[in-house]
């Protein structure tokens, strides 16, 4: 990396100064733009010296974030790209350290294991929690996991390495870590808890107690809309401010973390950078993830068969932004909770300014990506709420349809989509025999569960659907808001 020139922020500490005291699982863009800042704000200020954060990868990408992180120091561009254009980049220092843990698992586990590592935290996906969509249990199936719990060699999944290391951390009279999920699922924490202590289960019961009365797992609401580094950005920073990063991160300015206030083994002064650290979450999470992430799942697959490519543009199509308020109000809202602090209205208004915030240049494809880890956590436990309760499910029922005509694979011009999805071999095949069987895709139980038997929502659901076969995506939403036709 190159040394920006003195317009650009850089760190004003000294980081030889910082030790570790954060180990983080899953440094991809999300972390950087987002926790990683937030520390390097309080180190900015003087605080959190002994909160330095070491990155982990286990996933074979990963060893590309530890090559382009140890080429500059662990340095990194963090660009804040504002709706007129202007991007207001900073390095960011609070990566102290990053390693790969399949080069060396043993050096992973003890730093995890040592008494100065006091909080743990994850963005490792909704898929990195390995949870059976069907049962809400753990996955013992996947073949990572039982590798891990065969123990023929080194564990290598997060489950594996964590687990390990919080067994020695007992054995030697350490306390336990915190382990702070960061990712967008409901209930992250408690999520958190639950499929590590049934890790820990299957490797030793005395163990899975011990986690179960010793380790925190605070919920958070996370939320910066945090796009893949494109080339476009490592050249826009070249040319706009001579830096040369090679894994920079762009991210809207907009940025809210507001965390449970449980910790086992201390925290840094987060509230001093702006977290809020609150007694019950929930009501933050839901409204987030019900509001922005099925917003973005509402937006993305009308999106691209109507051959939007970019979510800002999409964003400023008239007939998906009413669409995206309509659900928010009609179907969304009823399940949420009262949000302290928080006006609802404007942040549904704001929530579609920032979908259509220009510089974002957020990708549909990217929103597209992994629906079924997305669509069973934010939306379906909507639908279920408005079935109980006799709420409406037509908008989020098209939802699904439009998910569903997507997986078909074929876009409305017959070109082929690439549906990238963990379950693309069994939902493709699904999804194009629904022209003959229409409630195919939703009969995979081991996605929608019982779904497929419920009345209300299979008629809603089939009638988006014909009406994307006959009509079209664009069609299909202009007669969707309202009453059924
Ligand atoms: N990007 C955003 O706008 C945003 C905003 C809020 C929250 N988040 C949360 O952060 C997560 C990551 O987003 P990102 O944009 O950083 O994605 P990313 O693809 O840039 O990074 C994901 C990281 O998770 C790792 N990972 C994936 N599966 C894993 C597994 N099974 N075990 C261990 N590591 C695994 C990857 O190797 C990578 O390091 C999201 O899934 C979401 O839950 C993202
Ligand atoms: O990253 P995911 O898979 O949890 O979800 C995709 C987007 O909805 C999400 O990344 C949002 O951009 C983010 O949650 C905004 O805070």
């Amino acid at each position: 990396m190159t040394l920006p020139d003195a317009r650009i922020p850089v760190p004003g500490y000294s980081r030889r100064e910082i030790s570790v005291g954060i180990v983080h699982f899953g440094v991809g863009g999300f972390h950087r733009a987002h926790q990683a800042m937030y520390i390097d704000r309080l180190l900015e200020k003087g605080l959190a010296r002994e909160w330095g954060i070491c990155g982990v990868g286990v996933m074979p990408a990963d060893r590309r974030m530890q090559e382009a992180l140890d080429a500059q120091d662990r340095l990194y561009t963090l660009i804040l790209t504002h709706p007129d254009g202007t991007w207001e980049p900073r390095i960011i220092g609070s990566i102290v350290d990053y390693r790969y843990a399949p080069d060396d698992p043993e050096a992973v586990i003890e730093l995890l294991a040592a008494p100065t590592t006091r909080i743990i935290s994850l963005t490792v996906t909704e898929g990195g929690y390995n949870i059976r969509h069907d049962t809400g249990d753990f996955d013992t199936d996947n073949p990572d996991i039982r590798r891990d719990l065969a123990a023929t060699g080194p564990p290598a999944t997060v489950f594996g390495l964590i687990t390990e290391a919080l067994a020695r951390r007992r054995a030697r009279g350490i306390p336990s870590p915190t382990l702070m999920s960061c990712d967008n699922i409901e209930g992250n924490g408690t999520v958190a808890r639950r499929v590590f202590t049934a890790y820990a289960r299957l490797v030793d019961p005395d163990l899975a107690q011990w986690i179960s009365d010793n380790t925190r797992f605070p919920n958070s609401m996370v939320d910066r809309i945090t796009p893949v580094t494109t080339d476009e950005v490592v050249a826009g920073l070249s040319e706009r401010f001579d830096i040369q990063d090679r894994w920079p991160v762009a991210a809207e300015p907009f940025t809210a973390w507001v965390l449970e206030d449980d910790f086992a083994d201390g925290r840094p002064p987060l509230e001093e950078a702006g977290v809020q650290l609150v007694d019950d979450v929930g009501p933050y999470e839901l409204m987030k993830l019900r509001l922005l992430n099925v917003g973005h799942q509402g937006l993305c697959y009308f999106a691209y068969l109507m051959g939007y490519r970019l979510v800002h543009e999409a964003a400023q199509d008239p007939l998906i932004a009413r669409f995206l308020l309509e659900y928010m109000d009609t179907e969304a809202t009823p399940t949420l909770r009262p949000v302290p602090g928080i006006d609802l209205d404007e942040y549904k208004h704001t929530l579609i300014e920032r979908f259509a915030n220009p510089e974002i240049r957020d990708t549909v494809a990217r929103l597209c990506a992994e629906s079924s880890d997305r669509i069973p956590k934010w939306l379906l436990p909507v639908i279920r709420e408005n079935l109980a309760t006799g709420g409406p499910v037509r908008l989020s029922a098209a939802i699904v349809a439009s998910w569903a005509r997507y997986a078909e694979g074929v876009d409305e011009h017959g070109e082929p989509i690439a549906v990238v999805d963990r379950l693309a071999d069994t939902l493709v095949p699904l999804a194009r025999t629904q022209l003959t069987h229409p409630s195919a895709f939703i009969e995979n139980k081991a996605v929608f569960g019982d779904l497929a038997h419920d009345v209300r929502f299979v008629d809603a659901y089939t009638w988006a659907l014909n009406a994307l076969h006959s009509d079209g995506a664009r069609a299909t939403l202009f007669e969707l808001p309202g009453e059924p036709s």
